[in-house]
């Protein structure tokens, strides 16, 4: 089918090629009907990674992979620099979003699985001034953000699109200004002692996330009681829904469960771009998903800050029972 590969298509998540989207302008001598049918094809493509498996990757998106190796080098250069050094740039204990350098888990140093930079736009409150060394890493990253913002735009109107919204529906929706989007430079420990876990199973709370891997693998998603490697693509973006858009479509989109596993004798890197919304924002099913058709909401309104609260303290304090962790059906009408 017309735009969509790849070898992640083996474990059955697709690889969309975007380059029909981004042709729109440059003056390429494709006729505007073959255009739509190619956009219309990636459409059906996407409805159905996102209505069962919450993950699609994609490539042609447009982000310079150029830029994409600097920002890998710089971030492995500041992870590589002593711990002091890191923590001067550590996050401000308590703040809802933790900008900054962190480690994961923070109290446990010698049992640490990743550690990461979470890196905020200045026009968000609790934006905390980039690490200065080495000395292109805010130049990099912020170039980085800038293009992930702007692909993160060209992927949240195919889903709004994919999920038969009207135009520029989910824009509306999502705010408008990417201040409270925030981005993630990762390093994953190699295994120790056989421990693989690199990132526990989870959902991500925000829209959508696109995710930039290297080539060593361990990122996993649920399906069907078993957990499916989501193979690194070179050059590709990984793609996966957020809670918001699970419960804005009354769950037609589902945010995907997915893990990372830790690689053996290596570190892996990541970056990871989060489209996410002011903790103001109150969130319910739309009514395109509700009462237009003739469905009950599956969620009643919540403000997205109150679930933040609840699932960073689920990872402050970790309950008891797995059972009791709080996930997005916390807020589900039976
Ligand atoms: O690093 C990765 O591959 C995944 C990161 C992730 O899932 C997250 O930060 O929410
Ligand atoms: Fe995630």
């Amino acid at each position: 089918m017309a735009g969509i590969s790849g070898s992640g298509a083996v474990s059955g998540i697709p690889v969309v090629d975007l380059s029909t989207f981004l042709a729109e302008n440059d003056g390429a001598a494709v006729g505007d009907e073959i255009r739509n049918q190619k956009k219309k094809a990636i459409m059906e493509v996407v409805k159905e990674a996102c209505s069962v498996y919450g993950f699609f990757q994609i490539v042609n998106h447009g982000v310079p992979l150029q830029l994409m190796d600097r920002a890998f080098q710089v971030s492995a250069q500041f992870f590589d620099f002593p711990l002091d050094e890191k923590l001067t740039f550590g996050s401000r204990p308590g703040a809802t979003l933790p900008a900054g350098y962190n480690r994961h888990p923070f109290d446990c140093p010698d049992k640490h699985k990743n550690d990461y930079l979470f890196l905020l736009r200045p026009s968000n409150p609790f934006f905390v001034a980039y690490p200065a060394k080495p000395p292109h890493l805010r130049e990099v990253a912020e170039e980085v953000f800038t293009s992930l913002i702007e692909t993160g735009s060209l992927i949240e109107g195919i889903i709004n699109d994919s999920l038969g919204l009207p135009c520029g529906l989910l824009k509306q929706e999502l705010d408008s200004d990417s201040s409270w989007d925030f981005m993630l430079a990762h390093r994953y420990f190699p295994e120790i002692d056989g421990v693989t876990n690199g990132l526990t199973a989870h959902e991500d709370s925000n829209a959508f996330t696109l995710l930039f891997q290297d080539d060593v693998g361990g990122l996993e998603v649920w399906r069907n009681g078993e957990w499916i490697p989501v193979t690194p693509e070179p050059g590709a973006i990984v793609v996966n829904v957020g809670d918001l858009i699970q419960v804005l479509s009354n769950n037609k989109f589902k945010s995907a469960t997915h893990r990372v596993v830790r690689p053996k004798g290596k570190s892996r890197y990541s970056y990871t771009y989060f489209h996410s919304v002011s903790v103001e924002k109150l969130v319910e099913p739309l009514p395109q998903f509700t009462e237009e058709v003739g469905e009950l909401p599956k969620y009643r309104k919540f403000r997205f800050g109150e679930y933040l609260h609840l699932k960073k303290m689920g990872v402050v304090h970790p309950p008891e029972r797995p059972e009791d962790i709080i996930h997005v059906t916390h807020y589900s009408i039976n």
